[in-house]
């Protein structure tokens, strides 16, 4: 259904919304990160989850994604209850949510990073010792599709050299496949293009339409205005933690609300960057 048909509201009901979340709250201390009434995300389609700094875009992020917990709230995912679920839980059903990549990963070769994406992701621990055979064909499925993904993302030249050694665009690419070893539903990248290279970032968004026009669901976090008015098919903007406006993308760029939220807060108009991002 396209995206025009969908009134540009707060918490508006989508066709056929494969995350549906109500009453998601979370706070620290006194503060008030997160306080989302009702959200959608229609399924097929790449939503961008914009708001200045400080909105709780990440931390709506964590919430969902199982990685941190809510103090009130519910949402499902392709009908499934998931709220308090554990993180590798949460990626089971099909929703899986990418990080910046750590130090510690950066010492394991590109490889080992996509293989132990895999298991992490699943939650498997006890397996492999109790069943070898089983698990041996498993990890060749698992190398397989590293393998593939390396060469999706044309980082198989890449595949044995440590992942510390690749350039911040290499990184984001690694970023994503690490996300799509377990074949999600959604994918929920966190600032998929921060501190990469303009020729790197239209590879980027190609790789981002390109899972969408294979029918997953990508949901992301971007400060960059024209990357979120190039490629989302909606727009939902957070400030202090609430829905204050969702919509296509040029409707919510010429909503009041929207612009007020980016003056309101100290950090200026969409788009504009801090000096540290
Ligand atoms: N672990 C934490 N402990 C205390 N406060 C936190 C914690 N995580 C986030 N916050 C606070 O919650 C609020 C929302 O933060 P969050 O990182 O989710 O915002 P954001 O929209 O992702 O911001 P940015 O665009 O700067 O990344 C901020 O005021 C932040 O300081």
């Amino acid at each position: 259904m396209p995206a025009d048909d969908i009134a540009p509201e707060p918490g508006v009901a989508k066709p056929d919304a494969l995350l549906v979340a109500d009453g998601v709250r979370r706070t620290f201390g006194g503060l008030t990160a997160v306080d989302v009434e009702h959200l959608e995300i229609q399924r097929g389609t790449i939503t961008a989850l914009i708001g200045p700094n400080g909105a709780g875009k990440s931390t709506l992020f964590n919430v969902l994604s199982g990685f941190d917990r809510a103090d009130a709230g519910s949402w499902t995912f392709d009908g499934a209850p998931l709220a308090g679920k554990a993180a590798h839980r949460v990626a089971r059903h099909g929703m899986v949510r990418t990080f910046q990549l750590t130090k510690t990963l950066g010492k394991l070769s590109v490889v080992d990073n996509l293989k132990l994406a895999a298991t992490a992701q699943r939650g498997e621990r006890l397996l492999p010792s109790l069943l070898p055979p089983l698990w041996r064909r498993q990890e060749r499925e698992i190398e397989a599709r590293a393998d593939e993904l390396l060469e999706r993302f044309k980082l198989a030249h890449m595949r044995d050299e440590f992942a510390g050694t690749l350039s911040g665009g290499q990184r984001k690419l690694l970023e994503m496949a690490r996300a799509l070893m377990v074949r999600p539903t959604m994918v929920m990248l966190d600032e998929p293009m921060a501190g990469v290279n303009p020729a790197l970032t239209q590879s980027l968004l190609g790789h981002i339409t390109a899972l969408r026009d294979e029918g997953m669901t990508v949901c992301f976090v971007e400060h960059d205005m024209d990357v979120v008015m190039g490629i989302s098919d909606w727009v939902v903007c957070l400030a202090e933690g609430r829905v204050v406006a969702e919509g296509p993308p040029d409707v919510v760029g010429a909503d009041p609300a929207v612009i007020d939220a980016y003056l309101g807060s100290e950090h200026g108009e969409p788009g504009v960057e801090d000096d540290d991002e």
